[in-house]
């Protein structure tokens, strides 16, 4: 069995509880409350610079060529395509500020940038392949499952279940299965840890965005 197919069954209960997620599902059914959107929106925004900025570490640290062209698009595709999708729902909320860096983006941010900086580059993959897959997965279920008319959440449902950011996650996945193929049995155990720790973090931010946690 490839890597990332034992590696999902491991999260697969915590995908679960994330499409139980109230976030989720007022999303998909377009009744959530437009400051949750908000709060979530500007949060995301300073986490695809962070992300943005780990994969772009991960693609200087890559073996293969290859793979590091792939990060770098990855870390584009964050911080351009994913970001304005950001950036036209804050036009439309006439939200100018994004506000402080909160908790659970500080968290997840530092935990993707530490891994890029400090741990082999095949575990920093791991690490970043929920931010694809999970939204991938979510996005799909969301657009399948859709039965509302005049989403205002639409265009998000639209990115996470489009073709583009598919492929990028059909690659992302292929390279870590090489990766893993290749890794010593430590450090796949560490890219299996890395991908749950990730996965948890990915509900943490839905969550708190949902809560409204801030600092104080
Ligand atoms: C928190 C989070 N995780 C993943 C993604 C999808 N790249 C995102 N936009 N935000």
């Amino acid at each position: 069995m490839k890597w990332t197919e034992q590696a999902w069954k491991k999260i697969e209960s915590n995908y679960s509880a994330i499409l139980d997620m109230p976030f989720v599902q007022e999303l998909a059914n377009g009744t959530l409350p437009k400051n949750k959107f908000q709060f979530y929106m500007a949060q995301d925004s300073i986490y695809l610079e962070h992300f943005g900025r780990a994969l772009a570490l991960i693609g200087a640290k890559s073996h293969d060529i290859g793979d590091a062209l792939a990060y770098l698009r990855f870390a584009e595709g964050a911080i351009v395509v994913e970001n304005a999708l950001h950036e036209s729902y804050f036009q439309d909320f006439g939200v100018t500020d994004k506000g402080k860096i909160q908790p659970a983006c500080h968290h997840y941010t530092h935990f993707l940038k530490s891994t890029a900086a400090m741990e082999p580059v095949e575990v920093a993959m791991a690490a970043t392949l929920p931010c694809f897959w999970i939204y991938k997965k979510v996005g799909d279920h969301i657009y399948k499952g859709q039965q509302t008319f005049n989403n205002p959440y639409q265009r998000w449902i639209d990115t996470y279940g489009g073709e583009e950011f598919s492929d990028s996650v059909q690659r992302a996945i292929m390279i870590c299965d090489l990766a893993a193929e290749r890794a010593t049995p430590v450090t796949r155990a560490r890219m299996t840890e890395a991908f749950i720790h990730a996965s948890h973090l990915e509900y943490h931010f839905w969550d708190a965005a949902y809560t409204g946690r801030t600092w104080s």
